[in-house]
């Protein structure tokens, strides 16, 4: 009856749109996280709460819903698990092992630098104070701190003294996810801009989306915007570092490889075994969008020719306060900022709870320009707001 059956590990806004391609092809999906009624859960035939670093739990799923693909939606998952049940014959997209070096920035960052030889800025790992400083003084200063385990800019800040590395240092492991108290310290990187570049491999092979250019705040992405302009030569070099950790990895899917671009150079940051959150405005631009282009090419389905519609944004609708009892605001006046030049579109994530900085929801502009594709979706996003509901 169904095509395939999907178990996602995380059922964010990301598998949201996964489980929604899923749906329309036909796939049975079983949606899990951490809390009931997350944005995949909504959409998705079945749904299962258990936290994905609980190894047992994962593996009870598994074994009760039978997936023919394990699709990991998010970093922190018990990958111990994943390859183990992957030896025993189950499917984990890609693989178990991309899974596992993705999530921990040492184990991305070594195999990326050391063992495929990619451009990348200088670093050195740190588990203590000492050798933060230690570090620092070998990466110079200034220099950017994070948690080997984190993801959206969790627990990452730039040092620009040695006082300032103690702080970042102490920073990044309070904000840790899991159990390794270790930091990646890198050398600031004073980019020209940067870019996340999907990449798909897929039955027809390895192929590229228009490179995605990003604006972050703290670590986590505001606004992309696709085709990002990069010289033909800078393009290539990405696109060959990116076939190069992709076909290394092994598997198929989409995978989100980010850049920065600085004098002229592509200098490989880290990568995501999965579509991309900046990847968000190809549901404007791009056909197919990148959830459906990860489906496809989980299914071993052909890609089919990938078709930028031209100049498209994205911007995050962001929560400024924590609350479990919220509603939406000017989503008629967001979208009444749409005309026959400038389409503007919503996705409001649906997530139960709001928390300060949490994204709730990202607007969606397509222009003739791409400066005009980002302010028309920064205007949209602007017009929604989050406010609480009084209790009466
Ligand atoms: N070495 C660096 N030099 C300059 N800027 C940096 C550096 N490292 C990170 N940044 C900035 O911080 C952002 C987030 O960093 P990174 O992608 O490593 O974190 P993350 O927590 O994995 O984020 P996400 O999960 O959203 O991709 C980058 O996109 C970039 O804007
Ligand atoms: N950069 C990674 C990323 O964008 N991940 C996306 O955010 C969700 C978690 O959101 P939450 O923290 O609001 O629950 C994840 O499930 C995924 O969809
Ligand atoms: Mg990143």
């Amino acid at each position: 009856m169904f095509l395939a059956k999907l178990m996602l590990l995380g059922s964010g806004e990301l598998g949201r749109e996964v489980a929604i391609a899923a749906k329309r092809l036909g796939c049975d999906v079983v949606a899990c996280d951490r809390y009931p009624n997350a944005p995949a859960m909504q959409v998705a035939d079945t749904a299962e709460v258990f936290s994905m670093l609980d190894g047992a739990a994962l593996r009870a799923a598994v074994e009760k819903h039978r997936p023919d693909f394990i699709v990991p939606e998010i970093e922190a998952i018990d990958t111990a698990t994943l390859a183990a049940l992957e030896s025993g014959g189950w499917h984990v997209v890609p693989t178990a092992r991309a899974a596992q070096l993705t999530m921990n920035r040492d184990g991305i960052r070594r195999f990326a630098a050391e063992e495929l030889g990619l451009t990348t800025s200088r670093y050195r790992f740190a588990e203590t104070e000492d050798e933060a400083l230690a570090a620092a003084a070998h990466v110079g200063l200034p220099c950017v701190i994070k948690p080997v385990m984190s993801s959206s800019g969790k627990g990452q800040s730039t040092a620009t003294t040695p006082n300032e590395v103690r702080t970042a240092f102490a920073y990044a492991i309070e904000k840790m996810r899991g159990d390794r108290p270790m930091a990646i310290v890198e050398e600031f990187i004073g980019f020209d801009s940067e870019i996340t570049l999907l990449t798909v491999a897929a039955a027809d092979g390895i192929l590229f989306c228009a490179p995605i250019g990003h604006r972050q705040e703290g670590g986590d992405y505001r606004e992309s915007w696709q085709p990002a302009a990069l010289a033909p030569q800078v393009l290539e070099d990405a696109q060959e570092q990116a076939a190069t950790i992709v076909r290394a990895l092994g598997g198929r899917g989409l995978f989100g490889v980010e850049f920065f671009i600085a004098g002229g150079r592509a200098i490989f940051s880290e990568l995501s075994p999965r579509p991309h959150d900046t990847g968000m405005v190809t549901l404007i631009g791009q056909e197919p969008n990148e959830f459906e282009l990860h489906l496809r090419a989980i299914l071993g389905l052909p890609l089919g020719p990938i078709v930028q519609r031209g100049p498209s944004a994205s911007a995050v609708i962001l929560a400024d306060r924590a609350s479990g009892n919220f509603r939406f605001e000017g989503v008629g006046d967001a979208l009444a900022q749409g005309t026959v030049e400038t389409p503007i579109d919503l996705r409001l994530f649906g997530k139960p709870e709001t928390l300060v900085g949490r994204r709730m929801g990202v607007a969606l502009a397509r222009a003739t320009s791409i400066d005009a594709a980002v302010d028309a979706a920064k205007a949209a996003a602007a017009a929604v707001r989050i406010v609480t509901v009084e209790e009466k």
